[in-house]
């Protein structure tokens, strides 16, 4: 009996002694990678100096402000080296350590591509956590589309154009390309630059790293924006970059007619923007959607393809909706595909009252299981004879 419990107490304190040890190795490793991280950004120029920042900012000046969103206010700054930059001071909800929030700001500022806003890098002074972009001197793109002020025609059919591809191809890149799959969540109007040149990049990508999503400061900001939202994500909280896809979706329908889909206007049976969109498209008269202001500029086939494309990735099941290098096939096709047969919105058993449709609960239900709903049958098919012409897109470039 006694020596049973001498072996208890040699036992419990051998799995003391080696977790300690792991846990001063596991600490020591982190360390480590955090220093080696910081050694790296320091050599690439990825931290700033806060003196750095203030100066280029004239001391955080409000007379520099370019605007301020949910995460916190942007400045427009001028580095030493003459580059201009945007510097956006990180509110104080995020309670992320300084190691942690500084490794996902390296992670982010090694992301590069023409469609992605550039983050220059990042620096943490005290409880001030900020981050360095390029400075994108046009407006954003909600500005030019949805102000009537703004407008002068200075978005045409070949901008909008540019704009759905340069989208598709920034998205597809953070999806795929980037070192880590990073799914934006916000895409919008709001969060698309344009630069001197009408190329769009897409901005606040990775902010949704930045802020852990249990912060429940940022909870509904992360979420993402009204009338953007995929429905799986909104009801069940299933984040996929099939959620980007959505939003990316109804930016597409947005740029096509010029209504912004959460305050779309001309629904005569209380209609989505979507539903209104897709029953013009089931009875060929895709082209009376358009936005007024750019019929002149129209070009009908690649019009009908951006419809098309529209459709596709808003579908209530993600599963059915295509991911960005399909997206990026259809786009390079020269005409419009097949008649698709896009799911029509059937069995309603209840409202969606963000989106103003109404979905068939098994869709949702069985988003993640092989079980199609009926509205899910149909496209299926859909995505069959989808799939195929794809393919043949593919094989043929
Ligand atoms: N890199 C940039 N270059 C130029 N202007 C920028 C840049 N980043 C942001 N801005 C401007 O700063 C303002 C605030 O941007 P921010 O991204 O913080 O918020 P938002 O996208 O307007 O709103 P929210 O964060 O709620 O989505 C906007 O007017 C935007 O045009």
């Amino acid at each position: 009996m006694k020596k049973s419990k001498k072996a208890e107490r040699f036992m419990e304190s051998f799995i003391r002694t080696f977790t300690r040890r792991q846990e001063r190795a596991n600490t020591q490793k982190e360390e480590e990678d955090g220093n080696s991280l910081e050694a790296i950004a320091v050599k690439e120029q990825k931290v700033f100096r806060y003196e750095t920042l203030a100066t280029a900012t004239h001391d955080f000046n409000p007379r520099y402000k370019l605007g301020e969103g949910g995460y916190g206010p942007v400045f427009k700054g001028k580095l030493g080296d003459g580059r201009e930059v945007a510097v956006k001071r990180l509110g104080r909800g995020s309670t992320q350590g300084k190691r942690e929030f500084s490794n996902e700001a390296m992670l982010l500022s090694q992301v590069q591509h023409k469609n992605v806003v550039n983050l220059y890098g990042y620096c943490v002074h005290g409880d001030d956590k900020l981050l360095v972009y390029e400075y994108v001197p046009n407006e954003s793109l909600d500005k030019l589309l949805f102000s009537k002020e703004n407008k002068n025609g200075e978005l045409d059919w070949k901008r909008r154009y540019d704009v759905i591809n340069g989208v598709a191809r920034g998205l597809l890149y953070l999806h795929e390309d980037a070192h880590t799959t990073i799914i934006h969540r916000d895409i919008k109007a709001a969060n698309i630059l344009l630069d001197e040149k009408w190329t769009p990049k897409i901005a606040d990508f990775g902010l949704a790293r930045l802020y852990p999503e249990d912060q429940t400061h940022v909870n509904t900001r992360v979420a993402g924006t009204t009338g953007y939202m995929a429905p799986e994500y909104v009801m069940h909280g299933l984040l996929s970059t099939k959620a980007d896809v959505f939003s990316y979706g109804v930016l597409v329908l947005e740029l096509i007619t010029g209504q912004k889909n959460s305050s779309f206007t001309p629904r005569p049976h209380g209609q989505s923007l979507r539903e209104w969109a897709w029953k013009l498209y089931k009875k060929g008269q895709s082209l009376e959607m358009i936005d007024p202001d750019m019929r002149p500029s129209a070009v009908a086939d690649q019009i009908t393809v951006c419809v098309q494309v529209g459709l596709l990735c808003t579908q209530p099941d993600p599963k059915l909706r295509p991911d960005m290098n399909r997206v990026m096939v259809i786009l390079s096709k020269k005409s419009s595909l097949d008649e698709l047969s896009i799911p029509g919105i059937t069995g309603s058993t209840f409202q969606s009252s963000y989106w103003g449709e109404s979905y068939s609960s098994s869709t949702f239900a069985n988003a993640s299981s092989s079980k199609a709903s009926t509205a899910g049958s149909v496209s299926t098919s859909l995505s069959q004879s989808f799939t195929s012409s794809s393919n043949a897109s593919t094989s043929n470039t």
